[in-house]
């Protein structure tokens, strides 16, 4: 357990490590393509240590340095792992790996922890079988463990049902290219969390596949091909740098985070300009992304369905702006690493603050942070709750934090970059 010293009129300068997203579609583009890829300031953290270690287990060579990793593409060339894949609680490789391995030849198990096994993932087999695949959920629940007799793709054109993950489509993309006939997808119902689909997209064509898209994202065609190998660099994880740009807006004074550009590919980076309509003064300097809170906050009413994993960052500023912060369309925050709505709505509840839960949204009834008290925060193996959560901590005196070694899943050294802030 880690309790939470308060702070005030923070000065602080501070740089995030890389993209969780962007590492892990830049690994499968690399391991797929022809030759050898330098990723430059990759994610090391569990969930990308899951994936490097699955991809090995399908034939890809990878050496790591910490800030370098070499990848010896395969060209498309995928191994059937000789044993059960285990990835976690990882959403992004249970669902892009499956995919990848679906190009193998043989008999593929995937699987995770506990909770991977309670996330659904029956939209993307049925797209999978479309394709000519055959996979089947184990336990018949639509979730893993996954079993795939693989045989490669057929292409041609298969459908997406609507699902509540983005996942799903962007891990069909990424492996497209593969398909013995060019390969079309037809997407049904509302894609939520659309920022990740467009750095999908961004990340396939930076290793030369370009996608024909539908300006709404319901079809797209992927021409046959082979990723082309090349060095690149990984941007600062976005949702990871909401945790010092949300320490300024609720300690007061400024925080800079230096490294995620003000073009992101991460949709994550929109929380800047939102945190700015609270209140907040937001600059760009050559050395980052500064920002700045010297007056009060107030509450908005926002869409968040497009950046879900800074819900829990925005809903905790909410409690230390004044009046009503109506968060909606998040739905799909139920079936992340917790129910991360309810979890959000229940351990704010601990510290005082009144929030409404609905099926889909949240009301944070915000009253400028007066009357919160301390509590021990229950986290529920969920890194994103454990580092939302410990920002309330830098103004109410007591915030204990529970099971925070859960930040190994994305931010390994969360809590000593935390610690720069005092
Ligand atoms: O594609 C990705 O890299 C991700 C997509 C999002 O998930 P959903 O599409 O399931 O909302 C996000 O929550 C996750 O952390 C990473
Ligand atoms: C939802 C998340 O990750 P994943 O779906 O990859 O487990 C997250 O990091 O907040």
């Amino acid at each position: 357990m880690i309790e939470i010293q308060p702070v005030s009129e923070l000065a602080a300068t501070v740089s995030v490590p890389g993209s969780k997203s962007i590492t892990q579609r830049a690994l499968i583009a690399a391991a797929l393509a022809a030759g050898r890829s330098t990723l430059i300031e990759p994610l090391v953290s569990e969930d990308t240590d899951y994936s490097s270690a699955a991809l090995r287990a399908m034939g890809v060579s990878l050496t790591t340095e910490p800030d370098r990793w070499t990848i010896d593409g395969t060209g498309g060339a995928i191994c059937a792992p000789g044993q059960p894949v285990f990835l976690g609680n990882n959403g992004t490789a249970t669902r892009f790996l499956t995919s990848v391995a679906a190009l193998a030849q043989g008999e593929c198990i995937i699987d995770g922890d506990e909770r991977m096994r309670q996330r659904p993932i029956a939209p993307l087999l049925e797209a999978l079988r479309g394709w000519g695949v055959a996979v089947e959920s184990m336990q018949g629940n639509g979730c893993p463990p996954l079993r795939l007799q693989a045989n490669g793709l057929s292409g041609g054109r298969t459908v997406l049902p609507e699902g509540r993950s983005s996942q799903y489509l962007s891990s069909l993309l990424l492996v497209a290219p593969f398909a013995r006939e060019q390969a079309e997808l037809e997407v049904q119902g509302e894609i939520l969390s659309k920022p990740y689909v467009a750095m999908t997209l961004s990340v396939m064509a930076d290793f030369g596949i370009a996608v024909e898209v539908a300006p709404d994202f319901s079809f797209f065609r992927v021409p046959q091909g082979v990723y082309r190998a090349r060095d690149y660099r990984i941007e600062g994880d976005a949702s990871n740098a909401s945790y010092f740009w949300a320490a300024a807006a609720i300690a007061g004074g400024r925080v800079t985070v230096t490294n995620v550009p003000v073009l992101s590919i991460q949709g994550d980076i929109m929380l800047v300009p939102l945190l700015g309509r609270m209140g907040c003064t937001v600059t760009q300097t050559g050395n980052g992304i500064t920002l700045e809170r010297s007056g009060g906050l107030e509450g908005v009413s926002v869409d968040m369905g497009n950046m879900p994993d800074v819900v829990p960052t925005l809903a905790v500023v909410a409690a230390f702006a004044e009046g009503e912060t109506e968060i909606s369309n998040i739905a799909h925050l139920r079936i992340k690493e917790c129910d991360r709505l309810h979890a959000v709505v229940t351990e704010l509840g601990k510290i005082g603050v009144r929030v409404d839960e609905y099926p889909d949204k949240m009301v944070v009834h915000g009253r400028g942070g007066r009357g919160l008290r301390g509590a021990e925060i229950e986290t529920y193996n969920d890194h994103r709750m454990a580092m939302s959560m410990a920002l309330a901590g830098l103004r109410v005196p007591g915030v204990r934090i529970t099971g925070e070694t859960c930040v190994k899943k994305s931010f390994p050294d969360f809590w000593q970059r935390f610690a720069l802030l005092h």
